[in-house]
């Protein structure tokens, strides 16, 4: 072989080389491209119909090998539902950002939220928020704002299930106290006792919820009866008032006319005897005057009787209507005196304690600002005494609330005795009452007080077959000048706490 032949054999060979080579890089870039499209496709797939055909028939053509420059026309093709796919994209994008965001902000608003949470939540609402460019990195953020919702939610649930059954006794015991000062109509009685002892055994805020409420509902209801009794009473006031004014009305205007035919009745009488005066003047002779004479008066006479019957029913119809307005006056009466006894009772009860029947802590501020300003005026001396029981939850505790209750009605009564008439004693609330008692000097006051004290202390009371002895601790001061009520009151209380921390069972003064 020629070295020419050789040459070219070599140049062929390295020109068959190149080609593969170059052919091995088309294959390698088809191949590449396949798969770009492969996982173009994979990623686009179901966001948009239109760019998935075209993603298809895309990795057919490649696969077929096509050529190259007539792949353009379905990148061209690709190329349009892409852009239009990123517009779509952004708006996505824009409203998922608003809607975490809105959702943060209303879980920020929730009270109770953790605080490990809450600075959870600010932190994403501030910060994460903002860095976030695709629609992907959102996830996190979601997913961050998702794990929060779960832990409030988680935290809420807790504590409503606890709060639920839980115990409340200061609410219990509040509501208790609101009890005691409320009113209530007679037919209510027997229910809101039922329900202060429900309280008393189950202190749990389910069951003082549905006692609030049932409270609430019989107030509601006595509320209605009131209204409703008042309004027929004012109606039937008004009606009885247009009653009145009506007969009364009528009765003038018969009077008047009765009094004006009355009148003409009584001139034509007088017409007639002045007649009969000037045609005796005028007669010629006794028989002439008497025919005259007994005409005329038998006219007369039946106008006189015509009188005398008009007058007697004018008589008879005033009569009439003054029984008539008598009786709507009556009427009127009875049921101004039954409504005001109605108020008084009311008043009175609003005054009273239900349990104890001793005046309650309303009479007694009314009455505590009366001995004031009479204290003010004439400088009397006044005691006030604040007497609390002695660990009486204890009372409640071991033996239940009725026992409780009960006891507090023997104390009340067993107070209401050992003092003067002019004393005046009340329950304050609770275990605690007050004692006014007017023209006592407090340098005087120890010797009755320590009688009040040993005769509670000397109650027999037994609970459950067991003699248990109950005492009082007294707080006692007296009215000083320049005193207002309130700081009677403190100082007297100020006493009770001495009594009550230097061993209870005892009075100290202030
Ligand atoms: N049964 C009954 N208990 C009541 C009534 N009003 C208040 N109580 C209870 O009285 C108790 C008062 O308790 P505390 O204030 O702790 O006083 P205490 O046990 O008397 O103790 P000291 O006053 O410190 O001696 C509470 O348990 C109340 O629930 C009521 O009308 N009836």
């Amino acid at each position: 072989m020629t070295d020419n032949a050789v040459m070219l054999e070599q140049k062929l060979k390295q020109a068959i080389e190149a080609r593969k080579t170059l052919e091995d890089a088309r294959k390698q870039q088809v191949e590449l491209l396949t798969q770009f499209a492969a996982k173009l496709s994979l990623a686009c797939k179901g966001q948009d119909v239109s760019l998935d055909n075209q993603l298809a028939k895309f990795r057919i053509a490649l696969n077929k090998g096509v050529d190259f420059e007539q792949l353009a026309p379905f990148i061209d093709g690709i190329s349009e539902p892409l852009k239009a796919q990123e517009a779509i994209n952004s708006t996505n994008q824009k409203a998922l950002q608003a809607s975490i965001r809105h959702s943060g902000k209303l879980l920020q608003k929730l009270k109770g939220v953790p605080n490990e949470s809450r600075r959870k939540l600010r932190h994403l609402l501030d910060v994460e928020l903002q860095d976030i460019s695709s629609t992907n990195a959102y996830l996190p953020a979601l997913e961050t704002l998702v794990s929060i919702y779960q832990t409030v939610l988680q935290a809420k649930t807790e504590v409503n299930d606890v709060a639920a059954g839980s115990s409340q006794p200061q609410l219990a015991a509040e509501l208790q106290a609101l009890i005691n000062e409320l009113i209530f109509e007679d037919d209510a009685v027997d229910k809101v006792k039922e329900i202060r002892e429900g309280v008393a055994q189950d202190d749990t805020l389910d069951n003082l919820y549905s006692a609030a409420t049932e409270i609430i509902r019989i107030i509601a209801q006595t509320i209605a009866r009131e209204r409703q009794s008042a309004q027929g009473f004012l109606v039937s006031l008004n009606q009885t008032l247009e009653e009145l004014h009506r007969s009364i009305v009528e009765t003038t205007a018969r009077s008047k006319s009765a009094s004006q035919e009355l009148k003409s009745l009584n001139s034509k009488i007088e017409l007639k005897i002045q007649n009969l005066n000037e045609q005796t003047q005028n007669a010629s002779s006794i028989t002439a005057l008497k025919a005259l004479v007994d005409n005329e008066l038998k006219l007369l006479s039946a106008d006189l009787i015509a009188r005398e019957k008009l007058e007697k029913n004018e008589r008879d119809a005033l009569l009439d209507s003054f029984d008539a307005i008598n009786n709507r006056i009556n009427m009127l009466e009875a049921k101004v005196s039954s409504y005001q006894k109605r108020l008084s009772e009311q008043k009175f009860k609003s005054l009273l304690d239900s349990l104890t029947k001793l005046p309650n802590r309303a009479a007694f501020d009314e009455r505590l600002t009366h001995e004031m300003h009479l204290f003010e005026v004439n400088d009397t001396e006044v005691t006030l005494v604040v007497i609390d029981v002695d660990h009486f939850k204890s009372i409640n505790d071991k033996y239940g609330h009725s026992a409780g209750d009960k006891t507090l009605q023997v104390i009340a009564r067993a107070l209401k005795k050992s003092i003067r008439k002019s004393d005046f004693i009340a329950r304050y609330g609770g275990e605690e009452f007050v004692l006014l008692m007017p023209g006592m000097p407090v340098s005087q006051a120890q010797k009755p007080l320590e009688k009040v004290r040993q005769v509670v202390k000397s109650i027999p009371f037994k609970f459950k077959e067991k003699q248990v002895e109950i005492t009082i601790s007294l707080g006692a001061t007296q009215f000083k000048k320049g005193d207002t009520t309130l700081s009677a009151f403190d100082r007297a209380d100020a006493a009770l706490y001495d009594a009550k921390n230097s061993g209870r069972d005892r009075l100290c003064f202030k």
